[in-house]
């Protein structure tokens, strides 16, 4: 289903080529994200309820300032925008900026898909520990920053997959539509794989990570191959959770794309 690429011409505009050049951009944003939280040892108290007694709060200090941060962006609209998922969607106030009229482009199922706990539960579990260094300089609230970042960041790609599968949706509607009613879910993701571009996303993160992570130096290239983010690492965390993920938002998006 390569040919679907050349083929798609649907009324407002979108492609498989335009959806692929924002997740490409995006990568930019990831690797540079990560590469900041690295800056900072892993600084533990940060994830720790009991390091803190915040009134009114009973989370860690991470879950604190994602909190406060997203109900300060909810009121400034950033939850207007579809392509934006809370982490803590109870309880948000309502926005207080006058509404944009984003367009239309998705199901209204979409509104009810948000992967965002298993992307928290994804990113501290498994991946910080993999590319921190041990050790604690209490700079928790500048660690705390950061990691919010790297959420906002994953969380946009990884719930990109509504519109990357609402493209694939449209350019192949009679493959999608008999795997949708029999909600097999097995035959959309067959559908939905592209390995070669799997691997060509790996790789280019990979290199991203090489870019990104050097030293800028005006005379000799001074790095001798030390990297501030460990390239092999940020392409296993694509092909481990962020293209595994995307492609169950994918998923999911489509199980009620004919509801
Ligand atoms: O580019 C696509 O077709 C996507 O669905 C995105 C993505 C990815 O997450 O990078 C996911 C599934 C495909 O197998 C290839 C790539």
């Amino acid at each position: 289903h390569e040919m679907a690429k050349a083929e798609s011409n649907v009324s407002d505009g979108l492609t498989l080529d335009l959806v692929r050049d924002s997740l490409i951009r995006q990568e930019d944003t990831i690797v540079f994200s990560l590469i900041e939280r690295a800056k900072f040892p892993l600084n533990s108290p940060t994830y720790d309820p009991s390091y803190t007694s915040i009134p009114g709060s009973c989370g860690s200090l991470v879950e604190f300032i994602v909190k406060e941060t997203e109900a300060i962006q909810a009121k400034a609209g950033r939850y207007e925008n579809p392509e934006e998922h809370p982490f803590f969607p109870d309880n948000l106030p309502p926005s207080l900026v006058p509404h944009h009229k984003y367009p239309k482009v998705l199901h209204p199922a979409a509104m009810f898909v948000n992967i965002n706990k298993m992307i928290w539960d994804m990113y501290f579990n498994k991946l910080l520990p993999l590319f921190v260094t041990p050790g604690d300089d209490g700079n928790y609230a500048s660690t705390a920053a950061r990691d919010l970042e790297c959420l906002q960041a994953l969380s946009r790609r990884i719930h990109y997959g509504k519109l990357v599968a609402e493209v694939k949706f449209r350019d192949e509607r009679k493959d999608y539509e008999p795997a949708i009613r029999a909600q097999d879910r097995d035959t959309l993701i067959g559908l939905l794989t592209f390995a070669n571009v799997e691997e060509a996303v790996k790789k280019r993160v990979a290199k991203k990570a090489v870019t990104f992570g050097r030293d800028v130096q005006l005379g000799d290239d001074g790095n001798k191959g030390k990297y501030k983010l460990d390239p092999a690492i940020v392409s296993r965390l694509y092909g481990d959770w962020v293209i595994p993920l995307t492609k169950e938002v994918e998923v999911e998006y489509l199980l009620h794309r004919l509801d």
